[in-house]
């Protein structure tokens, strides 16, 4: 078992001391554009999204930080989790295109990030990681290993990444893409599901190592299986709805509440298209975002 403990690395801690504050760790570089627009996916009504810069929901009372942001060109979230104590920041499934929203949050918030960790190999958008970790000083990039990426930290089921004291562990969803994963905080109150499980939906399996019936088995053993008030936020929603319950997606959840083989036949007949980006994202993601990183 891998646990990625951040605390207490004397290399990282020595570099934090020589460099006191999380603006000062800094690296100015690129001006990105912000990007609002309408998203939409093939079978649902498109919804307008430029109105929300993205939403939050503070603290569960545990000393930790959380905030759900959002990127409206690829209706994508992108999660902050910290220690409210050490300060010590996790970042899930940054978007290039909103890094400059992302390093402004973390430097107002005074938060100091450790690991910006992808759920999978995106095909839909290309990771911030690889900027973010060229322009804060210190910041690993984790992935899968099972997704085929580069990254300092490959993960893999039972691994934890560690953020002051709290921490989230690893569960392998494979389905969407074999390298899919589910991250779970420690007292198992939130998990974070990339393309496994949406709200209401899941993620396509009909490119990249897409097997629906690998996602339905890796739902029901590794989601459904956690306690039905964890709450469930996703890499995506293309409808405004920002989180659920483990208890809500086994009642209402269109696709996984149904038969395996009626789940397999729904899947086969999404007739989605194939996202616009697919073709840079994909090999861009699998350099962590950026060439040379
Ligand atoms: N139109 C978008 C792509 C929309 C899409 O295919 N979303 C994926 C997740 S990102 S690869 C998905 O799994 N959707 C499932 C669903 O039921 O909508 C674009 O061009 O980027």
């Amino acid at each position: 078992m891998n646990s990625i403990t951040l605390r207490f690395q004397p290399a990282l801690a020595c570099a934090w001391r020589v460099k006191t504050t999380s603006s000062s760790r800094r690296i100015p570089a690129l001006q990105l554009r912000f990007c609002y627009g309408v998203s939409s996916t093939d079978h649902q009504p498109p919804v307008k999204t430029n109105i929300r810069h993205y939403c939050s929901r503070m603290d569960q009372g545990q000393g930790m930080l959380f905030r759900q942001l959002f990127e409206s060109v690829s209706s994508t979230y992108t999660y902050l989790l910290a220690d409210t104590e050490t300060k010590e920041a996790v970042l899930i499934d940054p978007v290039l295109e909103t890094v400059d929203r992302d390093i402004k949050l973390i430097d107002e918030l005074g938060l100091s990030l450790k690991i910006a960790v992808n759920t999978h190999c995106h095909a839909d958008h290309i990771t911030g990681t690889g900027l973010l970790k060229r322009r804060l000083f210190g910041v690993k990039s984790a992935i899968s290993k099972h997704s085929g990426a580069a990254a300092d930290i490959l993960l893999s089921e039972g691994d934890s990444v560690n953020f002051g004291k709290h921490c989230l562990n690893v569960r392998e969803t494979p389905g969407h893409t074999d390298g899919c994963m589910t991250l779970v905080t420690g007292d198992q109150t939130m998990a974070f599901t990339g393309d496994t499980l949406l709200i209401r939906g899941c993620g396509r399996t009909d490119f990249q190592q897409g097997c629906s019936k690998k996602l339905y088995k890796s739902v029901h053993e590794k989601i459904f299986t956690l306690p039905g008030h964890c709450l469930i936020y996703p890499a995506h929603d293309y409808k405004g709805q920002t989180m659920s319950t483990v208890d809500e997606e086994k009642k209402y959840n269109p696709r996984l509440t149904k038969t395996l083989e009626e789940f397999v036949d729904i899947m086969k007949n999404l007739n989605l298209t194939r996202p616009n980006k697919i073709d840079i994202a994909v090999p861009a993601n699998l350099v962590c975002g950026l060439h040379d990183v």
